[in-house]
């Protein structure tokens, strides 16, 4: 398994992370666990922040928290000066108790509702990206009946396909989300918006997708982006102060995945904006990003038990660990593929091919296919490397498996930032009506 980050194999040939032995927080913490390399999320912010700042332009970070939203990792965020991208009360709310800068703060969606954008208004948050027409006029009747001047950007999908899982593509014109440049709409929302007295627009924003390898994409967008600022411009009056480029910046996850280091990425943005706006006459907006996977991605190591195998001969040795898709779905969404190493003995070499099964009731519960391991017994750990984004975040509890514990591990010393599910919560919500109460007895 390559070692991201501070991950290496200690004197006992046991995986280490952030000083941490895997087999101690096995014992201190239990499994499944989710391990978060500390030292190694706040380099990913500060790769990003550094980009911005060597470029010479006015920006803003914000770390997409739906790749992983807890009150401690809203805190990490802060300390390392980004902005926060919220798509639901709950992640808003979450930002909010971590007492997280509002200011700070842009709400994202393609559903709002009014009790969510009430509830942004009420905190005095940055900013809106608006996504469609009714949910403009929606913000402007609330930020009217509140007496409220509110900040937008208005989400343009600019028609760029981006090489990724056609699941998480965003940016061509079959999608729900945004305002199309090519027919007009994204033309057709500035001009209604900037007719709208409760709203202030600040600029556009586009997201062309997710876990993206290259700079075409970012390139396209930008140069449709400045195409659009200038027509709108010209035609509309209308200035834009910020141009969004959304997320999508791509990591490694397996052997032959080839990100490109977040200072390429940032690099062909902020030149293509500096190269036009510098040749017209155009004030340089400032350029915001909202990046998710490429922050907490390979910062995640998801630490299992192995249980119970089977082995088919001739056909595949399945190995179950004590989690799944519950707290891992990408593989049962995406096909996406991980690597992994034996964490009580990772200095050892590779023996067997197995497949790695989750516990669920479900025969596409599977987290890897086909994987190289040492000779695999029951109780060893298993640790599954970049599993930082979108795993917690969109874990469930399927067949009512409780969600594991969250740890942040850095300098020897490991924080639970998140504890392991009680069966209180899993029961916690459920009421049984009064007519199905167990009747006492009758003598
Ligand atoms: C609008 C928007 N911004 C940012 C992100 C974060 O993307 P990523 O985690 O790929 O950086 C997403 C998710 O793809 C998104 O939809
Ligand atoms: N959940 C997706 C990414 C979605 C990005 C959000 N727009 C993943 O795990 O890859």
């Amino acid at each position: 398994m390559f070692l991201h980050g501070t991950s290496q194999v200690n004197d006992q040939g046991h995986l280490q992370i952030g000083g941490c032995d895997t087999s101690d927080l096995a014992e201190q913490f239990g499994t499944p666990l989710y391990i978060v390399d500390e030292a190694l999320v706040r380099q990913r912010c500060r790769e990003f922040v550094n980009a911005f700042s060597a470029s010479g332009l006015k920006f803003q970070v914000a770390y997409a928290s739906k790749a992983f939203c807890v009150l401690a990792m809203c805190r990490i965020a802060e300390e390392e000066g980004m902005s926060l991208d919220v798509v639901s009360d709950g992640e808003l709310y979450t930002a909010i108790e971590a007492g997280f800068p509002v200011e700070r703060i842009h709400f994202h969606g393609n559903n709002k509702s009014i009790q969510e954008m009430e509830m942004a208004i009420d905190a005095k948050i940055g900013c809106f990206v608006v996504d469609n027409f009714i949910e403009l006029h929606m913000l402007n009747a609330v930020a009217a009946e509140k007496n409220q001047k509110v900040k937008i950007l208005l989400r343009i999908t600019p028609g760029v396909e981006a090489h990724t899982h056609e699941f998480i593509s965003t940016g061509q014109t079959d999608s729900k989300f945004g305002f199309d440049l090519g027919n007009g709409a994204a033309f057709r929302a500035i001009d209604e918006a900037s007719k709208l007295a409760n709203l202030e627009i600040l600029g556009i924003h586009s997201h062309i997708g997710s876990n993206i390898f290259e700079v075409e994409g970012f390139k396209m967008a930008v140069e449709k982006m400045i195409g659009f600022a200038t027509q709108v411009r010209s035609e509309l009056n209308v200035t834009f102060k910020v141009v969004n480029l959304g997320g999508g910046f791509g990591i490694r996850y397996v052997e032959g995945d080839t990100p490109l280091p977040v200072a390429e990425y940032v690099k062909a943005i902020t030149e293509g904006i500096i190269d036009f706006f510098g040749k017209h006459d155009y004030p340089i907006p400032e350029i915001w990003v909202e990046p998710g996977r490429s922050i907490v991605g390979d910062a995640g190591t998801t630490l299992y038990t192995l249980g119970t195998s089977k082995d088919i001969p001739g056909v595949r040795k399945y190995v179950a660990v004590d989690g799944g898709m519950t707290d891992n779905p990408r593989f049962a969404l995406y096909g996406s593929r991980y690597e992994a190493v034996l964490a009580n003995r990772a200095g050892e070499a590779t023996e067997e091919l197995v497949s790695v099964a989750g516990k669920c009731c479900e025969s596409g519960d599977m987290l890897i296919k086909d994987i190289e391991l040492p000779k695999v017994n029951q109780g060893d750990l298993l640790a599954i490397s970049c599993t930082g984004a979108y795993n917690y975040a969109m874990a469930s509890n399927y067949n009512r498996i409780r969600k594991p514990a969250v740890v942040f591990v850095k300098d020897g010393q490991a924080d639970l930032v998140v504890k392991r599910e009680s069966f209180d919560n899993i029961i916690g919500n459920d009421v049984i009506p009064a007519r199905m109460q167990k009747q006492a007895l009758k003598a």
